[in-house]
């Protein structure tokens, strides 16, 4: 089947521009040529120390070659040729672009600029972003790590008062890092000030040895990111200058003055930066397994449907569709989302930093706590049904699958855990409601207005205009429901904390609709926003697929379930019209065979001779018979014969 646009015009809307696809496309092809910049054999085939050796090299090559193929202060083609080269499994300079650079961007004062940012840009020396602990991650007040100023030496003194209180996670902290962006709590005169951003050196600029009163090391095998040395670090009262506390927005005077910042929470910026950016690379990532996936399902014959002379391509089960089809759809959404937070985030950093308005934080807090947590589940939940839509080759490494997932599902976890996200977004919609039963409707922020709408009629949805309605409802009925819920029992006289604890589920549910309708909402309103006519008529045969599997999923929440029925009809209709451009609204994301790293999923479509190389190329090939049958099975079965 042939698909009917084009798909070099449709990269340009997921890119956002022509010249942004373009450039991808040559920077691809640049990559193609320069062999040091290709994994020297297969990622899955190498043990773990083989693949932080082989990211170690292919770093260094980049970082000699960069310069000829991209400009390197472009960050977006800088992003994707790190992804072409490095791939998805973890580097030495994973968390130095991601945390620590936007990191001393937000927290660190001009003057620190100068001293750390050249340098940092320059890779003259490496950074990573140590918030977490062994004993806590998502409690930010009950960190450990303790920074106590003494006025005598104007220092802080970095401290790790117990084993709970070592840094845990850190991303290229383990082996890679010599410096560090180090979250720890501020003491001036014992009085505990909160978890601050300090600027540590861990390691000699010339040996790359721990200094002393550091301990640092790798945390072992992870389910993904073995590519990448995530590590722990421990301080045995450890001496900074009073100049690397990052003091952009609060401060410490050499006599031990505070000043403190314009906003409580100004101090999370990378946190905030990084939940902004999820959306888009985790559309990214379930793009790829669909890619895969798709691909794989044009090619694979299994059954019959009308003509029995020849098996029948398993992309045309309606099944598969319905595996496939709504996550091509949750891709395109997500990228939309995505490019809108990182565009709010752009927008508030530039506030803060330039003017010291903290206005936006609040509202972007909450809107990338949902975003990332839906995003990330969905985005799990999507790359799962890809890998089983592949049958058996999807459990082999060699479709690459499992190992995007590892990848994903990480994001459910790092930068807030999802059900904790989920119920800070919660606190923004239960405040909301709070004020529309006050009478203040006239402070809700756009995003929350439908909160305040009176319900109405549910009736079949005919227009994209009546699905949003419908869900506006759902989600406002949701967000009232947990809000009453948990009010009511602050009202029998329970306490806050024990009330929302007892209302945790509902208000979860709350956050997810609410986001799921900004997730609609905004994929229909830029869809509705592009100009070429016959990409935008493509694109709404995505959106139908979106609306009516986004109202299926949350149906129990509608009065009248009776609408499901031709709800589904209009989703089977829908999964049917896109059948013909499913997989070029694949290949609009243009990831070329390198990056994608999958047998399964090579543009050439030579699947079994392709998986037939690769089980040869199997480190356990090497010989017909293993020194391990040699040393244990022949002798079990040779004192079986007697
Ligand atoms: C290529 C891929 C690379 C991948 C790299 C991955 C690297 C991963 C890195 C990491 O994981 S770094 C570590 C990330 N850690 C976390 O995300 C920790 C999660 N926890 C938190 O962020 C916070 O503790 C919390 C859960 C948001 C709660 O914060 P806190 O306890 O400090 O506040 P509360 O008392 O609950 O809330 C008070 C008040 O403040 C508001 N608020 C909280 N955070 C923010 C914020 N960032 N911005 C604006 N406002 C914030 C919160 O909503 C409350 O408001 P009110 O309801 O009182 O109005
Ligand atoms: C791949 C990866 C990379 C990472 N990179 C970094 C990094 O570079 N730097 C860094 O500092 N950290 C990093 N982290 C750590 C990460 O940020 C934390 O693991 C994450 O924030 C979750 O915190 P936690 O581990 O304490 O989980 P916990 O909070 O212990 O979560 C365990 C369970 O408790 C529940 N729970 C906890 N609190 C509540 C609550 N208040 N209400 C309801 N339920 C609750 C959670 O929902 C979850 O089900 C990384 C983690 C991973 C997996």
């Amino acid at each position: 089947m042939t698909a009917t646009f084009d798909t070099d015009r449709m990269a340009a809307v997921i890119y956002g521009s022509e010249k942004l696809a373009s450039r991808r496309r040559e920077i691809s092809a640049a990559v193609s040529r320069i062999p040091e910049l290709h994994d020297s054999r297969p990622l899955p085939f190498m043990d773990r120390l083989e693949k932080v050796t082989e990211m170690t090299r292919k770093l260094a090559a980049l970082n000699k070659h960069l310069p000829d193929i991209i400009d390197p202060n472009d960050y977006e083609e800088g992003l994707h040729l790190y992804h072409e080269v490095m791939g998805m499994e973890g580097h030495p300079l994973a968390l130095h672009e991601v945390m620590f650079i936007p990191g001393l961007i937000g927290q660190g004062s001009d003057e620190q600029y100068e001293k750390w940012l050249g340098r940092a840009r320059r890779r003259e020396i490496i950074g990573c972003y140590a918030q977490t602990e062994l004993g806590h991650g998502s409690n930010l007040r009950s960190l450990e790590t303790t920074a106590s100023y003494d006025p005598s030496t104007r220092e802080f003194i970095i401290h790790t008062p117990q084993i709970t209180a070592l840094k845990w996670w850190p991303g290229a902290l383990g082996k890679s890092s010599n410096y560090a962006i180090v979250v720890a709590n501020l003491i001036i005169r014992d009085r505990n000030l909160g978890p601050h951003p300090f600027m540590v050196q861990l390691r000699d600029e010339e040996t790359h040895r721990p200094l002393q009163g550091i301990t640092v090391g790798d945390i072992g095998p992870k389910m993904a990111f073995n590519g990448g040395d995530n590590g722990f670090l421990g301080f045995d009262n450890y001496r900074i200058p009073l100049g690397n506390l990052l003091n952009r927005h609060a401060r410490v005077e050499e006599d031990g003055i505070y000043v403190k910042p314009p906003h409580a929470k100004v101090g999370h910026s990378a946190m905030i930066r990084v939940r902004s950016h999820m959306a888009t690379g985790q559309a990214w990532l379930l793009a790829h397994s669909l890619i895969i996936a798709v691909r794989y399902s044009a090619v694979r014959r299994q059954g019959f449907l009308e003509d029995k002379t020849r098996e029948v391509k398993i992309l045309d089960y309606q099944t598969q569709q319905y595996r496939l089809f709504p996550s091509i759809a949750r891709a395109y959404a997500f990228i939309f989302c995505g490019f809108e937070t990182i565009r709010l985030y752009d927008q508030l950093i530039l506030d803060v930093n330039k003017h010291g308005n903290t206005s936006g934080m609040a509202d972007l807090h909450a809107l990338t706590s949902g975003l990332k947590s839906v995003v990330t589940y969905q985005t799990g939940e999507g790359i799962e049904q890809a890998r089983m839509a592949c049958g058996g080759h999807g459990y082999s490494m060699a479709s690459y699958i499992s190992e995007i997932y590892g990848v994903a599902i990480g994001g459910c976890t790092y930068e807030g855990e999802n059900m904790v996200m989920l119920l800070q977004l919660a606190r923004y919609l239960v405040k909301s409601v709070e004020l529309i039963k006050n009478g203040k409707s006239k402070e809700l922020g756009p995003m929350v207005a439908y909160l305040a709408e009176p319900d109405t009629q549910e009736k079949t949805p005919l227009e994209l205009k009546d699905y949003v309605k419908l869900f506006q409802m759902m989600s406002k009925r949701q967000s009232w429901k947990a809000t009453e819920r948990y009010l009511k029992l602050v009202e029998g006289g329970v306490s806050r904390d024990v009330a929302w604890n007892k209302t945790a589920v509902e208000l979860t549910r709350a956050s997810r609709l609410h986001t799921r309708l900004y997730i609609m909402e905004t994929f229909i309103r830029r869809v509705s926003s592009i100009e070429d006519m016959n990409l935008r008529m493509v694109l709404r045969d995505l959106v139908n697929v979106h609306v009516n599997y986004e109202l299926l999923d949350c149906g129990i929440y509608l009065h009248d379930v009776s609408l499901l029925d031709s709800i589904k009809n209009q989703l089977y209709s829908s999964l049917h019209s896109l059948r013909p451009n499913a997989l070029s609204l694949l290949d609009s994301f243009q990831f070329s065979d390198i990056q994608l790293r999958s047998v399964l999923g090579r543009r050439d479509g030579h699947v079994y001779e392709n998986l037939f190389e690769w089980a040869k190329s199997s480190p356990l090939n090497v010989s017909d018979v293993l020194p391990s049958v040699d040393r244990y099975l022949r002798p079990m079965m040779e004192k079986a014969k007697l």
